[in-house]
């Protein structure tokens, strides 16, 4: 499975995959002077997750301000910081990539409901789907 192949045979946004590689060799050898990305990361992983936070209310702000452009600015600072929060915990893209088509064609709703009555079973504690097949 390559770096393009998610397993389900379709592409994933080739950029992606190089921002990760990108970030993840600031991570090893990046100079904190001359890279946002070393300099963030060695902050830690409660500054990482915090600028993650930022930029996700940015998103937010101006996703309900209807302001397009903007949103699709702070879209790429949220997909970039969110990236800089996979390469903190050691995460590969195509494991997030993996996950997704996992979940292609299973409604939200369905698999809502089917968690609540493993809940209501007392197979699986509500809110957590690690345990879903
Ligand atoms: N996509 C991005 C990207 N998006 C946003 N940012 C930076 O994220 C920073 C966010 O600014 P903020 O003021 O919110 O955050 P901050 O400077 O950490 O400030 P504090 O919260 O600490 O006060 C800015 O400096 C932006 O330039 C990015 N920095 C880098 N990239 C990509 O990462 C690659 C590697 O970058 P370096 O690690 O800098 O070499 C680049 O080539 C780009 O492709």
């Amino acid at each position: 499975m390559g770096p393009l192949d998610p397993g389900g045979g379709d592409p994933v946004p080739a950029v992606l995959d190089r921002l990760w590689a990108t970030v993840e060799e600031r991570r090893i050898s990046g100079d904190a002077e001359t890279s946002h990305s070393a300099r963030l990361l060695a902050r830690g992983t409660a500054k990482v997750a915090q600028k993650l936070g930022e930029e996700a209310v940015e998103t937010v702000i101006e996703a309900m301000a209807g302001n397009r452009g903007a949103l699709i600015g702070e879209s790429a600072d949220l997909l970039y910081h969110l990236i800089v929060v996979w390469v903190d915990a050691g995460i590969r893209p195509e494991q997030v990539w993996a996950e997704l088509v996992r979940r292609e064609g299973i409604s939200g709703i369905a698999e809502k409901a089917s968690r609540q009555n493993l809940s209501a079973a007392g197979v699986v504690k509500a809110g957590d789907t690690t345990k879903l097949p």
